[in-house]
């Protein structure tokens, strides 16, 4: 995780250069039990020596898909620095305390969001989500703390392999990617892709 968080970094621009517009957004791909895959943005909220958290909503489709089949990818597509990371490996929710946490810190209409939302689902018209959160927004009036919905939080990626692409000239890029030496260790085998 040491060398994500240098390019992470480099990318979000915390070394006086200008970032890149939401470095910190990533495609995260999940698969169904049957092994059908689907992907779709998130933002990257945290990371750390355990792996990669994103929040979501857990009836979501990748909510249910990372709990039927908890494996996932996440790739941060960073074009403007000819980067890309690709990070593989499992997936499993963040504890009840760091998923309240961090849903505290968020501005009071996205925690009302989350409780509007039931996330995935068909739903009749636009009027009937914003009548959900207007009577949600009564519910919990300004000042009233709104608590975590039980069925949001978050989701770590736990990395088994994290590849670092840097683009070069001729198509002859530079692919190297860390392959965790044993499961539950943090020690890395560092291999050199073909491009
Ligand atoms: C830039 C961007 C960031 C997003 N971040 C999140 C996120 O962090 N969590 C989330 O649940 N959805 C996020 N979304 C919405 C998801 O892409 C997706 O539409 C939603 O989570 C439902 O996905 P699912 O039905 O595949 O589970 C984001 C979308 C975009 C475009
Ligand atoms: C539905 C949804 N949930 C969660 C997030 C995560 O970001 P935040 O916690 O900053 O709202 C996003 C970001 O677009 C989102 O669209």
């Amino acid at each position: 995780m040491e060398q994500f968080a240098r390019w992470f970094a480099e990318a979000a621009g915390e070394h006086g250069a200008a970032g890149l517009p939401e470095a910190n957004a990533a495609v995260f791909a999940t698969a169904s039990a049957a092994g059908q895959p689907s992907a779709r943005t998130v933002l990257l909220k945290g990371f750390d020596h355990r792996g990669l958290v994103i929040y979501t909503n857990y009836t979501s489709r990748k909510g249910r898909e990372s709990a039927e089949n908890p494996f996932g990818s996440l790739v941060f597509p960073w074009y403007a620095l000819q980067r890309q990371v690709v990070v593989i490996g499992a997936v499993e929710r963040v504890s009840r305390a760091e998923t309240e946490r961090y849903f505290t810190s968020r501005p009071r209409g996205s925690q009302l969001g989350a409780w509007a939302s039931h996330q995935s689902e068909i739903i009749e018209s636009r009027e009937s989500l914003d009548a959900r959160a207007a009577r949600l927004a009564e519910r919990w009036p300004p000042g009233t703390p709104v608590p975590t919905p039980p069925f949001w939080g978050g989701l770590r990626l736990v990395p088994r392999t994290v590849e670092f692409w840097q683009g070069r000239t001729d198509r002859l890029h530079d692919r190297l990617r860390y392959r965790r030496a044993a499961e539950g260790t943090d020690l890395w085998v560092v291999e050199r892709l073909s491009p």
